[in-house]
């Protein structure tokens, strides 16, 4: 008996191509299956690595693209450091034409928020699902150089809680779309959470309460790290002071796993 072939390898179109820090910003379009439209996504390749490298995925926030953290945050200098490829994806479906998913800048379009919509009308909207499955298979299908067993994942603002709920989520499969609500049922973890938050962010009081996801981490013994930031407000300027940190923090896990 033949063995079953292996589905073929997705089809990539590569949009640019850019050199820094030795390495290289690429990006590229793919059919989404689970979003049933193209999308687009960025991914920085350190120099030719002696070993696979290791996958660090960054969510963007509300009304970015693929695009925002690549040309934004400096974060190449340290994944080039680090050896750790950056892959981001855009932050929802697009060009679908539903009625009104752009009719705000916080629902629909930019604004993905990395579920699974359960509305017929939004059915498309699956960023989980293309975040955490089809995504790493179009990687692995098309770069051996990626490891994307090996990974990590985090973000800003909508991506930076999306960022903890996937991870939140892929420890214990819960089903619920609230980070403070899903560290209150993990009590095992061990890997540390760091956080950096603004303290000028207009978006802190009534939006992002770091202050609750603090108290839900202590209460569940979740190892979290906090960095109030006196002065610094919600934007790319305060992501780019910070990335460094982040990235570190994310290499050394990748690279002891
Ligand atoms: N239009 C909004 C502000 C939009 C905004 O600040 N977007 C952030 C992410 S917000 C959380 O998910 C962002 O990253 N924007 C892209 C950029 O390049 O700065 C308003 O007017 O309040």
């Amino acid at each position: 008996m033949a063995a079953a072939a292996s589905p073929p390898a997705a089809a990539l179109e590569q949009l640019s191509k850019t050199k820094m820090f030795g390495g290289h910003n690429l990006r590229f379009r793919h059919q989404s299956a689970a979003l049933g439209c193209p999308m687009t996504f960025s991914l920085f390749l350190p120099a030719s690595p002696a070993s696979k490298l290791p996958v660090l995925y960054w969510l963007s926030g509300l009304t970015c693209t693929d695009e925002n953290f690549i040309i934004k945050s400096g974060a190449q200098r340290a994944a080039a450091a680090h050896g750790v490829a950056l892959v981001a994806p855009d932050t929802s479906p697009r060009g679908l034409n539903v009625e009104g998913e752009a009719d705000s800048w916080d629902f629909g379009v930019g604004a993905g928020f990395y579920l699974n919509a359960t509305n017929e009308k939004w059915k498309n909207w699956r960023m989980y699902d293309y975040v955490v499955k089809e995504l790493p298979k179009v990687l692995s299908d098309n770069f051996e150089q990626l490891n994307t067993s090996c990974a990590s994942i985090f973000g800003h603002s909508m991506g930076g809680h999306g960022a903890l709920t996937i991870y939140l989520k892929n420890t214990d499969k819960y089903k619920e779309y609230d980070a403070t609500l899903l560290v209150k049922k993990c009590s095992t973890l061990s890997t540390p959470i760091l956080v950096d938050q603004g303290e000028d962010d207009k978006f802190l009081a009534e939006q992002l309460l770091a202050g609750n996801f603090e108290e839900a981490c202590k209460a569940a013994g979740a190892p979290l790290t906090l960095r109030m930031q006196p002065g610094y407000d919600h934007s790319f300027f305060f992501i780019a002071t910070f990335i460094d940190d982040h990235i570190a923090h994310h290499a050394q896990f990748l690279k002891s796993g």
